[in-house]
C-alpha cells in the first residue's frame, strides 16, 4: 500500500539520519543513492522527515508514526496519507490556522506541551515571546531578497511572470515562498542579495560613514560587508575569516555587487593576531559572531532533535574571546557590532554584560531582532561604542 511504503521511507531515512550534517545536505545525498526514489517518493519523504523534526521532543512517548502524523497534520496545509491513515478524526482540520490545530492537538493528546518542541533549559533572551517562538516551528520560514530600491518592481514583475509571487516587506525587501528555485527563474543574480530579513535588520545599528574603514571579521562569505557596502558604498573594508574557502567564495559575490575596495585575509580570532593587525585601526567592527545558530533552526529543524546543549557554553566562551582580541583595533568613539543568530540568554545578553564589564565598551544600543512573527530567523545585535579606559 502507498502509504505503508511511504512510512517505510521515512522510517529508513530517519534510522539512517544521525544529525551529524546538515538534514538537506543529508538528504542530496541520500536521493543520489537511492536512485529508485521517484521525484514523488522524495517529495513525500522531504516533507515527512522535515514535519517530523519540527514537532522537536513534543510527544516523545508516543510511537514514531503517531508522532509523525501529529507533526504532519501541523506543519501541512493539506492532508498527507499518513494523517488520513493515522489521524482520520484530524483530517479534515489540516486547513485550519497553526495556533487553532496545536489546540487540536492538546485536546486529542493532553500530554503535549508547546515548550517541549523547543526543549531546551537554556533560558530565551528576554525579549523573545517564548509562546508564539515555540508556535512559529510549524511554519516553514520565508525566503528573503535584499534588492536595490529601483530594481524591486522589475524583479517582482519577473517572478511574478514565472509564477512566483513575492511581497514586499520593505523598501529594499521581497519575501517568497521557500523553495522557490530561484536559480532557474534569474540565473544572474547579481541584482539581490539572498539575506534573511532579520539579519538585513542587524544593518539598522551599523551607520557607517564615507570613508570608513570597517572589519567584518567573521565574515564568511560576506553577507554583512555586502550590507554595510550598501548603506554606505564609500568605506574600505577588511574582511576575514578562519576558515579559507568561506572566504573564496566571497570575490565574485563583492565583484558582482560592485565592492571593490576590500582586502581579505584568513585570521583566527582566538589566537594573537598582532604580526598581520599591529598597523590597523578600524572605524567600525562587525562581529557576526560563531553561536549555536539557535534562532535559524525554523530552516534547520533537525537541530531541535540533535543539537548538544552544551555547545552553547562553549560558543559563549568562543563570543567573549573572540571580542576581546577584536576590540584592541578599534578606534576610540567608534562602534563594535555584536551579532549572532541565537536565542539563548548565554551568547547574547549575558555576552554584551561580560563585555561591558571586561573591555573599554559602553552599550548604545542593543536589539532582539525577532523574526518568528514575519517567518524569519531570530537574531540578537549590540551596538557597542569603545571609550578611553580612563573614561570609563
Ligand atoms: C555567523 S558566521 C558569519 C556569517 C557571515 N558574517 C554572513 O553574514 O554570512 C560566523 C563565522 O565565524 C567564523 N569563525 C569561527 N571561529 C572563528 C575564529 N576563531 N576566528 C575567526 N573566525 C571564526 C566561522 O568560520 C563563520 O564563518
Amino acid at each position: 500500500m502507498r502509504v505503508e511504503h511511504q512510512i517505510r521511507a521515512f522510517e529508513q531515512i530517519f534510522k539512517s539520519y544521525d544529525g551529524v550534517q546538515p538534514l538537506h545536505r543529508f538528504l542530496f545525498a541520500y536521493f543520489k543513492k537511492n536512485k529508485q526514489m521517484g521525484s514523488s517518493d522524495r517529495r513525500w519523504a522531504n516533507r515527512y522527515i522535515y514535519s517530523f523534526f519540527r514537532l522537536g521532543k513534543a510527544l516523545m512517548k508516543e510511537d514514531q508514526l503517531t508522532r509523525l502524523a501529529i507533526a504532519d497534520f501541523l506543519c501541512n496545509p493539506t492532508p498527507g496519507l499518513v494523517v488520513e491513515t493515522t489521524l482520520p478524526e484530524l483530517k479534515d482540520q489540516t486547513g485550519l490556522p497553526v495556533k487553532e490545530k496545536i489546540t487540536l492537538i492538546q485536546q486529542h493528546f493532553p500530554a503535549f506541551k508547546l515548550k517541549e518542541v523547543f526543549n531546551f533549559k537554556e533560558q530565551l533572551s528576554e525579549a523573545i515571546d517564548e509562546l508564539s517562538f515555540f508556535e512559529s516551528y510549524f511554519t516553514q520560514p520565508d525566503l528573503f531578497l535584499r534588492v536595490k530600491a529601483n530594481d524591486i518592481s522589475q524583479l517582482t514583475k519577473t517572478l511574478k511572470e514565472n509564477g512566483v509571487e513575492a511581497i514586499t516587506v520593505g523598501p529594499t525587501t521581497l519575501a517568497l515562498p521557500n523553495g522557490t528555485r530561484l536559480e532557474q527563474i534569474i540565473p544572474d543574480q547579481k541584482h539581490f542579495q539572498i539575506q534573511d530579513l532579520s539579519s538585513q535588520k542587524t544593518g539598522d545599528l551599523f551607520d557607517p560613514q564615507t570613508w570608513d574603514y570597517w572589519w567584518d571579521c567573521c565574515a564568511a562569505s560576506g553577507g554583512k560587508s555586502l550590507l554595510l557596502h550598501d548603506l554606505q558604498p564609500n568605506i574600505q573594508l577588511l574582511v576575514s575569516d578562519v576558515r579559507e574557502n568561506s572566504l573564496n567564495n566571497l570575490d565574485e559575490r563583492f565583484r558582482d555587487a560592485g565592492l571593490k575596495k576590500y582586502q581579505k585575509k584568513v585570521l583566527d580570532l582566538l589566537l594573537n593576531n598582532e604580526v598581520d593587525l599591529h598597523h590597523y585601526e578600524f572605524d567600525g567592527i562587525v562581529l557576526d559572531a560563531p553561536c549555536s545558530g539557535s534562532g535559524t533552526w525554523g530552516r534547520t529543524p533537525e537541530m531541535l532533535y540533535y543539537f548538544d546543549e552544551h555547545k552553547v557554553s562553549y560558543f559563549s566562551k568562543l563570543q567573549k574571546n573572540i571580542a576581546a582580541n577584536v576590540v584592541k583595533y578599534l578606534k576610540d568613539g567608534k562602534p563594535l557590532i555584536y551579532i549572532t543568530c541565537s536565542v539563548f540568554k548565554k551568547e547574547n545578553e549575558e555576552v554584551v554584560s561580560w563585555l561591558l564589564e571586561n573591555l573599554p565598551l559602553k552599550l548604545e544600543r542593543v536589539e532582539v531582532i525577532k523574526g518568528y512573527g514575519n517567518k524569519a530567523d531570530t537574531m540578537f545585535a549590540a551596538r557597542l561604542i569603545k571609550a578611553d579606559a580612563s573614561n570609563l
